[in-house]
């Protein structure tokens, strides 16, 4: 007997066919009135969605996990599947399954992405959704790398819901910070490159991997010359970034391939330029909790600064933040700005209150381009234009310059506003379906079908009213269904008065249904007018969502006018709130804080207890360096941060939380946090540190700003001692002379005063209670004698026998390893070092020399050192024994 061949049932045939298609994606398959999904994508999502996993025949004998949900749903199921990384493939019914026998046509019709999504629930309103691109050359190989720092990677980022789209392109150092600051939700890498992106950025970011062929200069250069419609991208200025081309051509490329084609909201593409913002890597962004607190749910410097209004506002605040200014001439006019709506607090209600009315005008235009944009939602776009009216013609009569630009710049928008007023009826609803949508005046035909239809149903129940006279049933009525159509319905009790013209149509437990022929009339006349107001109105408000494209460009340039305008409005409010006062910015070199607070601790302190306002000067002649002692919890970390917070808050154009701040144009930001401070894991955190600290002593210039917060202490003391110390020295001796903040908890560095002169001694001042530390949060001038960490242990509740035993044992060490007894082993061994370096004969030691004088320090990595001194260590080895 011919053994049975397993049959797949039609529908998982073509299920599967379409499958195939999208192996990466979780797919969304549209059977009747719901989404199903089968096999491990429902395994999948039914944990996600926390919806039932059944099983159900796929055929003779195989059966299949299935689960799905009313695809009504879909709005609130498919967030969740995407916020859970998925991607997911939105499969179809593509025609009407009433209007084919065969089985109904399927296909995906869009592949929703972590980094392409145009649904509201998705995004976040204050907040972009990048999408990235990454691209390393072929000629940035490994062996042309230094460690992991690639050479020229080209990145760009596009917000699809908002088209704002950057290119940029730099050594991975350089992309990495940007990641950072741009946080995309998706990054685009070819294939090959997997390993080098993981190598460069790690994983802190949901990579999607793409062919190679993808990643190509003439394909990228065509795809963007389409997409905007040009003969060239100079007018851009773009043109010399032939990485960041290629990064940005993948990224469009890849829109395609989701099935995104609708792409009108594009406009153009912004370069970013590495020397134009200050320059802070991907350690100080974290360590400055800018956007991310170590600890999740722990507020942020933008949860305290973001004063913002408009979405578009909330937006381009977290812009500002990862790129602070270096022109004095673009930072002084946001502080005039903000300065002179401080000074007028009824100008700054009544920006306030017109920004209110503006909502998302951004991703709006963007949805008229994409063509998702509702009825009710193109009257919103009407009414936050004209909201701009008032806040143009306001900010012209102001005295700002910079304000007044602003508003010379808005464009209100006039024809737009005209056009949709007439066209839509006020209360238009979301679903065009719904009726109602287009204005009676503004179409005659329109206004005719619906006189008709209104005038059919009167003529009905005149009818009706007529028929129940004649016929002497008093409880006669009119209906309608999809099936019969419009019915007169008489209940079984009248049955013998129904006159004989009447059609029997359907019989009813109680009543039965007919159909006259003048009823039948009416139908046709009613539901035809029905159906053609139905499809014009769809026509004329797709007319008019075509029309509307035509003003993407001055739409979009209103809403970044207005995002500025908000996040400088913003700044005053914060400004008057929090009583933060205008810094002033200087070309000079010194930094000089009087009395400057922490913006997030000081919001964050039990009610009542104030903030301890401290000053902090430092300058690249006197006081380059200062060395910060004082116990634990003392508010060490508090003043480095508060430091480089207050500079970035300056420079990226808000006043800031001290009496008076003097500040030289600073270019980069670096923050240092010793190991136990930090989340590291798996790499030796004691490597960590190194490797981040080298990376700042490699990078740093004049104007940059360096604080480093318990470096060394990954180690034992000694060792953390010495490399404190050998990077002071050499922060100190390098040509830069950068600007210091460095805690510490090593007494022994204040040392250093003493032989290095721009090294100044502070400490956080603590009073010394007889069980106990009083806790004065006061930078002070002076070094501290001795460790708090006893009495810290103390104040934790250590058992007094712990701590009588540790002060005993602490005098002993001090006299063991006094400092002036480390002073003069360093110095020692700067000698002997010298020395031996002049005696060198030997043509072993020669060739040593030679080896460590090779030695490219700047871009050594720990594990490159280790295996260079195993190599010395062999050669002095054979030496001996032969
Ligand atoms: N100037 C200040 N005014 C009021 N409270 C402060 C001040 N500075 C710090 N604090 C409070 O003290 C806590 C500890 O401060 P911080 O982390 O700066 O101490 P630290 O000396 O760096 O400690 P550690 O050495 O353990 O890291 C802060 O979380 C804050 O609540």
């Amino acid at each position: 007997m011919a053994k049975k061949v397993k049959k797949v049932t039609p529908l998982m045939k073509q299920y599967n066919a379409i499958k195939v298609k999208y192996p990466d994606a979780l797919l969304l398959f549209r059977v009747g009135d719901f989404y199903e999904t089968f096999g491990e994508d429902a395994i999948k999502a039914s944990k996600i969605l926390d919806i039932i996993l059944t099983k159900r025949s796929a055929g003779s004998e195989s059966e299949i996990e299935l689960a799905g949900f009313p695809h009504h749903s879909l709005n609130t199921y498919l967030p969740k599947l995407v916020k859970a990384g998925e991607r997911v493939a939105i499969c179809d019914q593509l025609e009407d399954p009433k209007l084919t026998k065969n089985i109904v046509k399927r296909g995906v019709t869009e592949l929703v992405t972590p980094g392409v999504a145009l649904n509201d629930d998705i995004l976040h309103s204050k907040t972009n959704n990048f999408l990235a691109a990454v691209y390393f050359p072929s000629t940035s190989s490994a062996s042309q790398s230094n460690g992991t720092v690639f050479n020229s990677v080209g990145v760009s980022f596009l917000d699809v819901s908002t088209g704002e789209y950057f290119i940029s392109q730099g050594n991975s150092e350089y992309v990495d910070k940007l990641l950072q600051n741009f946080r995309p939700s998706e990054v685009l890498v070819s294939k090959p490159n997997r390993k080098k992106y993981n190598e460069a950025f790690g994983s802190d970011f949901h990579a999607f991997y793409l062919e190679d062929w993808v990643f190509q200069d003439d394909y990228a250069n065509e795809t963007l010359l389409k997409q905007f419609n040009t003969k060239s991208l100079k007018g851009f200025g773009i043109e010399d970034l032939y990485e960041g081309i290629v990064a940005s051509g993948a990224i469009l490329h890849y829109l395609g391939e989701t099935q995104h084609h609708k792409l009108q909201h594009i406009t153009s593409i912004q370069r970013l330029t590495k020397g134009e913002h200050v320059w802070m890597d991907r350690f100080t962004i974290k360590n400055l909790e800018l956007y991310q607190s170590y600890n999740q749910n722990a507020v942020t410097l933008v949860d305290v600064i973001d004063k913002t209004i408009s979405p578009m506002g909330g937006r381009l605040l977290k812009r500002w933040l990862a790129l602070p200014l270096v022109s004095m001439s673009q930072i002084n006019q946001r502080h005039d700005v903000v300065e002179y709506v401080k000074s007028d607090p009824v100008m700054l209600g009544e920006f306030q209150q017109q920004l209110k009315q503006i909502g998302d005008i951004e991703r709006l235009i963007s949805k008229v381009a994409t063509v998702k944009i509702s009825p009710r939602e193109v009257i919103q776009l009407k009414n936050a234009l004209e909201a701009i009216v008032p806040i143009k013609a306001f900010a012209l009569t102001t005295k700002n310059k910079a304000l007044q630009q602003l508003g010379e710049q808005m464009d209100s928008c006039e024809e737009l506003r005209t056009r949709i007023k007439a066209t839509l009826n006020e209360e238009a609803p979301v679903n065009i379906l719904k009726g109602n949508t287009i204005s009676s005046d503004f179409s005659s035909e329109l206004k005719e079908l619906r006189g008709l239809s209104a005038s059919g149903k009167s003529y009905l129940d005149k009818m009706l009213e007529r028929e129940c006279e004649r016929t002497g049933i008093t409880s006669l009525k009119i209906a309608s269904n999809n099936v019969y159509g419009y019915y007169i319905e008489v209940r079984h009790t009248h049955k013998d008065k129904v006159p004989e013209e009447w059609i029997r149509k359907q019989t009813l437990v109680s009543a039965e249904r007919y159909i006259t022929e003048e009823l039948k009339e009416y139908e046709t006349k009613i539901l035809g007018a029905e159906e053609r107001i139905s499809l014009i109105e769809q026509q004329l408000f797709a007319e008019l969502v075509s029309w509307i494209i035509n003003f993407i460009q001055p739409v979009q340039k209103n809403s970044t006018l207005i995002a500025q305008l908000d996040c400088l409005t913003g700044f005053a409010q914060l400004a008057i709130e929090n009583n933060y006062t205008r810094p002033i910015l200087t070309e000079g070199y010194e930094l000089d804080i009087k009395n400057g607070r922490h913006p997030v601790i000081e919001k964050q302190l039990p009610h009542g207890e104030p903030y301890i306002a401290n000053d902090v000067y430092l300058d690249r002649v006197k006081q380059q360096i200062i060395m910060i002692t004082g116990p634990n919890m003392s508010g060490k970390s508090a003043i480095l941060r508060q430091t480089a917070l207050i500079v970035l808050l300056a420079q990226m154009g808000s006043f800031v939380p001290a009496e008076l701040a003097t500040i030289g144009l600073t270019d980069k930001i670096f923050t240092r946090v010793g190991a136990s401070d930090n989340i590291s894991m798996g790499e030796s955190t004691f490597m960590v540190e190194m490797n981040e600290t080298a990376s700042i002593l490699n990078n740093i210039s004049d104007r940059s700003l360096v604080l480093l917060d318990e470096i060394g202490r990954g180690t034992s003391t000694y060792d953390g001692i010495s490399i404190a110390w050998a990077i002071s020295e050499y922060l100190h001796e390098h040509p830069s002379k950068a600007k210091t903040l460095f805690a510490t908890h090593y007494h022994e560095l204040n040392e250093m005063s003493e032989t290095f002169d721009r090294i100044k001694n502070f400490n956080v001042s603590v009073k010394e209670l007889k069980n106990n530390v009083l806790f004065l949060r006061k930078l002070v001038p002076g070094g501290s004698n001795h460790s708090f960490g006893i009495h810290v242990a103390k104040m934790a509740g250590m058992p007094q026998q712990v701590i009588h035993r540790a002060n005993k044992i602490l005098v002993q060490l001090e006299k063991s390893h006094s400092t002036e007894e480390l002073t003069d082993k360093v110095k020692t061994l700067n000698d002997e070092m010298q020395l031996s370096f002049f005696n060198l004969d030997d043509p072993l030691l020669e060739q040593i020399k030679e080896e460590i004088v090779n030695i490219d320090i700047d871009t050594l990595t720990p594990v490159e050192a280790l295996m260079k001194l195993n190599e010395i260590k062999r050669m002095l080895l054979k030496k001996k024994r032969a």
